[in-house]
């Protein structure tokens, strides 16, 4: 029986908006200088761990994309095959979206503002009309169907659009034994870990993901990881950055 392949999880290098304080969402930004060199230093820690993807997953948002692009150009693996799906963008932050994130804090208080931030359920106003009107024209959104477009979305809700992402295309290309790396965005690591890891809504409520940080996966034949939570290539920084990424809007 071939032994599952191992799985990566990376969220993109610093964006513009990240650095700016900014909630991001659907925004389609670019990388920082900063968020750039991240990118290519998670490849070159990916080389030093002999982690080599056979395959590469990202969202359609240019962050992502960029990112796994230099994260495969450090690797000098840019051959392999690549697969772009809507079910890994950002989370939609909704009415949220472009706004300064001490701000949010201070208007909407420190528990409602972690709810919105970090809960399993909750989530601030939609979208307004006009921004979701210009979001459907996008051509990368044509092909999706209307109601598949959200005007915003828990974390449950993510965890429902990538469910099956897991269970229909990362987890049978893993049972081939391939190496599988996902570039996607802080809140749909956050949802594939919940899938993956099975989290409660407490433990989801601490869970933070660093900018630019591999989080690998090994499985057991059943696809249960085999350490709750995945491992980090670089535990003491990915902490590090993870508490400065839960205390964003505080100061
Ligand atoms: O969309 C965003 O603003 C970030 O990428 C994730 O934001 P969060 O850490 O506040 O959920």
């Amino acid at each position: 029986m071939t032994v599952p392949g191992t799985l990566v999880l990376l969220r993109h290098g610093q964006s513009t908006t990240n650095a700016a304080g900014r909630f991001t969402g659907w925004l389609d930004v670019p990388l920082t200088t900063d968020g750039e060199r991240q990118a290519a230093a998670a490849g070159a820690l990916l080389a030093r761990h002999a982690l080599l993807p056979d395959i590469v997953h990202t969202s359609i948002m240019a962050r992502s994309i960029r990112s796994a692009d230099l994260v495969l150009n450090t690797l000098d693996r840019s051959w392999i095959p690549v697969h772009r799906t809507w079910r890994l963008n950002e989370r939609q932050y909704g009415a949220l979206t472009g706004r300064c994130k001490k701000e949010v804090r201070a208007e909407a208080g420190p528990t409602l503002y972690h709810h919105w931030r970090r809960s399993l359920h909750g989530k601030p106003a939609p979208l307004p009309a006009q921004q979701l009107t210009r979001l459907r024209a996008d051509p990368r959104y044509a092909t999706l169907r209307p109601d598949a477009l959200p005007a915003v979305e828990s974390l449950a809700d993510m965890t429902a659009r990538i469910a099956p992402y897991w269970a229909d295309v990362l987890a049978p290309q893993l049972l081939t034994g391939a190496t599988v790396l996902v570039v996607a965005h802080g809140n749909s690591v956050r949802a594939l870990a919940t899938v993956l890891d099975q989290l409660c809504e407490d433990e989801v409520l601490g869970l933070n993901i660093p900018t630019g940080q591999p989080l690998r996966y090994d499985f057991d034949h059943a696809m249960r990881p085999r350490v709750r939570g995945g491992t980090y290539l670089n535990p003491d920084a990915a902490l590090t950055q993870a508490e400065l990424v839960a205390a964003e809007g505080h100061t």
